[in-house]
């Protein structure tokens, strides 16, 4: 049987039959260019709204900041900190740790900015790591075009273009011009506590010579698997790049190495430092090297210099002194530069695994070439942004869910012409079982709340472990028994009441009201049956409804968010709302219904989804879920919860 995933497949051109490798990555570049357009539209466009109120609401600028503190970080580049007056919490925002902004002169209009990237985010501050220091009093900061991650994998993508050797081979059998082969697996003792397909995974990865699939459906243990295979790996004497797309990702796996090896090493900036994990960040390691004493009193030197440079000179001789002094800075953040190098290199040469996202620095990491290269959340990247780590690999293995949600793609077009399709999900399609073994057992929801997505996403394979495949709400401490927390799964029709979706207004996401006061009512139900606020996610497909709840709903530790912002996380109760509610029975991109299986698999012991059959109806997909409910008994009317509208 073909799993729903290959119904996926968009009407994309089958890149690999273009025949040779150099049609296909001139197509992977054409997309790349596309991207570039659209997202620097999107920035444009942004950027004109500087009058508006509303300029902060889309997540992707912050305006009104001022730089509380700075510091000089690796490769001599500024650390800026950035607080709104009087230290007042950021509004929510998507700039997230590792993204490209543009920081520039809030109160002046023409300012073009300078590049940057986010390093640190709190509650009140957000930090930049620029290579300029910006000009200006009241500053804002823009997500950017990704110019310089799209260069890099252009960069990698002509490289494979030519490749010889190993590299040739690999990619060939990417391509599909080769065939990928396996050793067969041998009785290797495991370290971790896995289950036998988690077993069965690690020694099918570990007698792959080229490139292996690991196939991890929702709360499968894909990254403890993952895990299991880099440890056997060294332990082997091979050296690891553990790569994936997302600085969060790189976190995850990262905490689970450092319980298991002793020279883990994290490049580039860690979305939250734990502080059991700060120990084993580049940055961190190089500032203990005792080269480092050196290097800190020449940054001290540069600290100062910039602090005199600073210090407001006048007339032309004063501007002449502000520019030797900074010259002086920058001279000396050369000599900083060069000493780092070399200490950087004696610490990446002890390191047994190296973590990085998949937008690999070639600066740092040099001609450094690995045994095993792994890519976690591998189908959260697009093709183009593999082929830096695939570059550096002797054998690759691939972890993801393609039956979840597929990169994020700007460009219609470039998504239309294939772009969110992975190349994991695209060599599963291709390969077949031979290339991927499953994981099969799940350790986060009731079996009830498993089975729908199961039957559809992974061919009735899902097994819930004995530890999860009864628990209930109700069996929490301090929460009463009630219907909404002794049942695993309730699905509340809004049909016939009427509760309309409607565009946000100067929006274009939608929301619908009517939906968000029943939300409102079903929370609480259950914080007053016990349930505590960060027991609970309230999940939606469109940001409009988002932030309609936020406004509505102010429980602590509840978490309010998009389908896309929750994908590999967690709660006891998942609230869905659908949103989609009209007579043409439209429901726009709850069509890809990858993003419907990520909402499903949410919560552990209780989900609730509250949706228009009629409008959802309307699609094959939602039919059987509805189905689905009605036949567990767990369909129920809005009209059981009183008057909503
Ligand atoms: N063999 C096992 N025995 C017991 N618990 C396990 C086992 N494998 C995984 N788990 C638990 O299951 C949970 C999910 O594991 P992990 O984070 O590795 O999964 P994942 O598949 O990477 O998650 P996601 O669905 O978010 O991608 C964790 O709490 C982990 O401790």
């Amino acid at each position: 049987m073909q799993s729903r995933s290959s119904k996926h497949a968009s009407a994309s051109v089958a890149l690999e039959a273009l025949g040779s490798p150099d049609a296909y990555y001139d197509e992977l570049s054409r997309w790349l260019e596309l991207e570039g357009v659209a997202e620097r539209a999107r920035m444009v466009l942004r950027r004109q709204n500087r009058s508006r109120a509303d300029v902060e609401k889309r997540g992707e600028t912050l305006v009104d900041l001022e730089c509380v503190d700075h510091q000089t970080g690796l490769a001599g580049r500024w650390l800026l900190d950035f607080s709104k007056p009087n230290d007042a919490p950021l509004p929510s925002n998507r700039l997230k740790v590792g993204v490209p902004v543009v920081l520039s002169d809030d109160r002046d209009p023409k300012d073009q900015g300078i590049p940057g990237v986010v390093s640190r985010r709190q509650a009140n501050v957000i930090q930049v790591a620029t290579d300029a220091w910006p000009e200006g009093y009241r500053f804002r900061i823009d997500l950017s075009a990704d110019e310089t991650t799209r260069r890099r994998q252009v960069a990698a993508m002509n490289q494979a273009r030519t490749a010889r050797g190993r590299n040739r081979q690999l990619r060939d059998i990417l391509l599909g011009s080769r065939p990928a082969r396996f050793d067969e697996p041998e009785n290797i003792p495991i370290w971790s506590d896995l289950n036998p397909p988690q077993e069965d995974a690690v020694r099918f990865a570990m007698a792959a010579r080229d490139v292996a699939i690991l196939h991890g459906p929702p709360g499968t243990g894909k990254t403890t698997t993952l895990a299991e295979i880099i440890y056997q790996a060294v332990q082997r004497g091979d050296t690891v790049l553990a790569c994936a797309p997302s600085n969060t990702a790189v976190d995850n796996l990262l905490e689970r190495l450092v319980g298991m090896l002793p020279n883990v090493l994290r490049v580039g900036h860690p979305a939250r430092v734990f502080e059991a994990l700060r120990g084993h960040t580049l940055d961190e390691l190089v500032e203990n090297d005792p080269t480092t004493g050196v290097i800190r009193d020449l940054r001290r030197e540069v600290q100062e210099l910039v602090r005199a440079g600073n210090k407001g000179y006048r007339g032309k001789q004063g501007r002449n002194r502000k520019g030797a002094l900074f010259a002086e800075a920058g001279q000396l953040r050369g000599q900083i530069r060069s000493l780092e190098k070399s200490v950087i290199r004696s610490v990446l040469d002890t390191a047994d695994v190296i973590c990085t996202t998949t937008t690999i620095d070639d600066d740092l990491l040099g001609e450094r070439w690995f045994d095993l290269v792994v890519v976690d959340e591998a189908c959260q990247a697009t093709v183009p942004s593999i082929w830096q780590a695939v570059l550096r690999a002797e054998r690759l293995v691939l972890a993801g869910d393609h039956c979840q949600l597929p990169p994020t793609v700007l460009s219609d077009e470039a998504a239309a012409a294939g772009l969110r399709e992975s190349l994991m999900q695209r060599l599963v399609e291709r390969e077949g079982a031979s290339i991927f073994r499953r994981l099969t057992v799940q350790y986060r929801m009731h079996e009830q709340i498993m089975q729908f997505s199961s039957e559809q996403f992974y061919e009735n394979e899902l097994i819930a472990d004995a530890s999860v495949k009864q628990h209930q709400l109700c069996d929490l401490p301090g929460i009463q028994e009630t219907d909404l927390t002794i049942d695993p799964i309730t699905y509340i029709d809004t049909s016939g009441a009427e509760l309309r979706e409607e565009l946000e207004p100067e929006g274009e996401s939608k929301r619908n009201p009517g939906e968000a006061t029943l939300i409102v009512e079903l929370v609480r139900r259950l914080i007053d049956a016990g349930v505590t606020g960060d027991q609970i996610a309230v999940i939606a497909p469109y940001a409009a409804q988002v932030r309609l709840l936020r406004n509505q709903i102010d429980i602590p530790d509840l978490e309010i968010g998009t389908v896309d912002g929750f994908q590999g996380r967690e709660k006891e109760v998942v609230l869905i709302t659908m949103v989609r509610s009209n007579e043409q029975g439209e429901i726009g991109f709850l069509a890809d219904t990858r993003r419907t299986n990520v909402a499903l698999t949410r919560a552990r012991r209780k989900l609730i989804v509250v949706g228009e059959s009629a409008t959802l109806a309307h699609n094959p997909f939602y039919r059987q879920m509805l189905d689905f409910f009605e036949q567990a008994n767990a369909y129920r009317s809005v009209w059981e919860f009183g008057t909503i509208s």
